[in-house]
């Protein structure tokens, strides 16, 4: 049975769910806090459950000998070292909607805090000083709103704004003119945003390209009396930055969720006036929570316990449906892959995957992927789905897919074709209504192999005795063939050999075999395949 550890305080309702669908689950939310007693345990579990708390670095990833997928329940996954990660092999999922809505109504809530200073004059009358004329707000209606990433929440966030009758600027560069008809907001450059809007929300994830997004020079373009809102991530603003603009009166106040380090304890934007801080709150309600709690055991126990994979940020998504259909093609195209990553010696420069037919409707990422982990595989035994394309990427392959509606007697296959600095080889196969794969061409010459553990592959002359010497080698060492197929491009051509045995080949016959002239090559084959 598959093991989980929650290492970060989640709903209830994920522990729920991962023992109905057979997964043991371990909560220890406090567990993410302590790096050196999360280091000593992970290497227990194949998943690991978190929030924002749990830091995944490298280290950690390294000791997590058995870990098969981290499931993050909410949106930001900067918190994951996610090649680290993928490079092992690791999926790592979050939950991209789950909270999207509460985080946005938590940055209207700010904009409201802010534009109304409503916690100072919630602290002022409170403690007894009835301040009515301090607190002068300022009217939300006709205001202009500036939205900085126009994705799930932005969007929302842009919604309300025009629901509150402002005028909503968004920058956006993947932010369609389409898209932001139907959402009623202007679409502008960045540099225009900053000097129309009297409050600028941001909602972009924590890349190299946006981190410090705001900083002393967009302060310079802003507008005097701006106010900032901030429920994305803590370094997209440079806080240092952000302290001068408040002093200076550039900034008339600034509400802030996320913080550049975090837990924030001690910040220098505390204190200030005009400065409304949470401490991560964006997610903190009682629906969003159940939201991703939910979502990210049901998609974490989804691929433990059955293979598909939703949410991946890492991996192509394969849906509970299709994973049986997809199954044993997922496994032809490893073959495929296996068959050329074995017999190719030579650096590979480009890899062609043709589709056909039936093949050709399929999730042909998942293929892709599975078929450059069996092509990487004899290199680097541990490349799975998750990590073989960004190793084939490291290692400079050139990559290209066809797909093609059906062309011969199958109802579809799938051929690889691999060209290094010498040569170019092929394989193609397709899988019968057994669901076991069949090799069906190597080398552009046809045959009909059915594809065994252990496997010896020939190129030979079509000439007589072929046969008779293989079968007189295995026999001498008490190698059982189990199934023998031929092919050849023409009669007294160029012939193939594949042989099926109960057993690996021993490599020191091997000479005796490639010394006979009819021999042109030998190779013998092992595959991940259970017959
Ligand atoms: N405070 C919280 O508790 C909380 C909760 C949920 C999400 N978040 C954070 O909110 C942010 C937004 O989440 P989301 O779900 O809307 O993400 P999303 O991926 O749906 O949207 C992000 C948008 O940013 C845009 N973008 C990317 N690079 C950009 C750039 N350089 N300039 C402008 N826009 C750019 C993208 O095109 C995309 O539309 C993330 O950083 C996420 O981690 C915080
Ligand atoms: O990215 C997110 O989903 C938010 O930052 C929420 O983080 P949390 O789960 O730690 O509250």
């Amino acid at each position: 049975m598959p093991r989980v550890l929650v290492s970060d305080k989640l709903s209830p309702t994920a522990v729920q769910i991962f023992k109905d669908r057979g997964v043991e689950v371990d909560y220890l939310p406090d567990l993410g806090k302590d790096k050196e007693a999360l280091l000593a345990k992970i290497g227990e579990y194949d998943g690991l459950a978190i929030r924002s708390a749990t830091k995944v670095t490298e280290k950690l990833i390294n000791a997590a000998t058995n870990l098969k997928v981290i499931g993050r329940a909410g949106i930001g996954v900067d918190n994951v070292d996610i090649p680290a990660a993928s490079r092992r092999g690791i999926i790592v999922m979050n939950t991209p909607f789950g909270n999207s809505i509460t985080t946005a109504e938590h940055a209207v809530a700010l904009m409201f805090a802010l534009a109304r200073q409503l916690p100072e004059a919630n602290a002022s009358t409170q403690a007894g000083k009835w301040e009515k004329n301090r607190f002068m707000g300022t009217e939300i209606t006709g205001k202009v709103l500036g939205v900085i990433g126009c994705g799930n929440i932005g969007s929302i966030v842009a919604s309300r704004g025009v629901g509150l009758r402002m005028k909503v600027l968004a920058y956006d560069p993947f932010l369609s003119e389409a898209r932001a008809t139907e959402l009623g907001v202007e679409k502008v450059e960045l540099d225009e945003l900053f000097p129309r809007a009297d409050f600028i929300t941001l909602h972009t994830p924590m890349t190299d390209k946006t981190r410090g997004i705001i900083n002393a020079d967009a302060f310079a373009k802003m507008k005097k009396g701006v106010r900032i809102i901030n429920c994305a991530r803590g370094g997209l603003i440079v806080e240092a930055d952000l302290v001068e603009a408040l002093k200076s009166g550039k900034v008339a106040g600034a509400a802030i969720d996320v913080f550049e380090t975090e837990p924030a304890t001690d910040n220098p934007l505390f204190g200030m006036e005009n400065v409304v801080a949470t401490p991560h709150l964006g997610a903190s309600t009682t629906e969003a929570q159940e939201n991703v709690a939910l979502q990210v055991a049901e998609q974490m126990a989804d691929y433990l316990v059955k293979g598909a994979v939703s949410n991946a940020i890492n991996m192509p998504s394969i849906t509970a449906e299709e994973a049986p259909r997809l199954k044993p093609f997922i496994k032809l195209a490893e073959v495929l892959g296996a068959f050329v990553g074995q017999v190719t010696e030579e650096p590979i420069q480009e890899v062609e995957i043709l589709f056909d037919g039936q093949t050709a409707t399929m999730n042909t990422r998942a293929l892709i992927s599975a078929a450059l982990a069996g092509l990487i595989r004899p290199q680097v035994a541990d490349v799975n789905m998750v990590s073989a394309p960004i190793m084939a990427k490291e290692r400079g392959i050139i990559l290209s897919e066809i797909k093609r509606d059906k062309s011969g007697v199958f109802d579809g296959y799938i051929s690889i074709t691999v060209k290094t600095a010498k040569q170019t080889r092929s394989i193609a196969g397709t899988c019968f209504s057994d669901g076991k794969p069949r090799f069906i061409q190597i080398k552009g010459i046809n045959l009909d192999a059915e594809v065994g553990q252990h496997m010896l592959y020939t190129t030979n002359a079509d000439a007589p005795g072929i046969i008779g010497l293989l079968g007189t080698i295995c026999g001498k060492n008490s190698v059982n063939i189990a199934n023998f197929a031929l092919g050849r491009n023409q009669p007294g051509g160029d012939a193939i050999a594949l042989l099926y045995l109960d057993g690996p080949f021993p490599e020191n016959v091997l000479a005796e075999l490639r010394s006979d002239e009819r021999i042109d090559s030998a190779k013998p084959l092992s595959f991940d395949v259970v017959n």
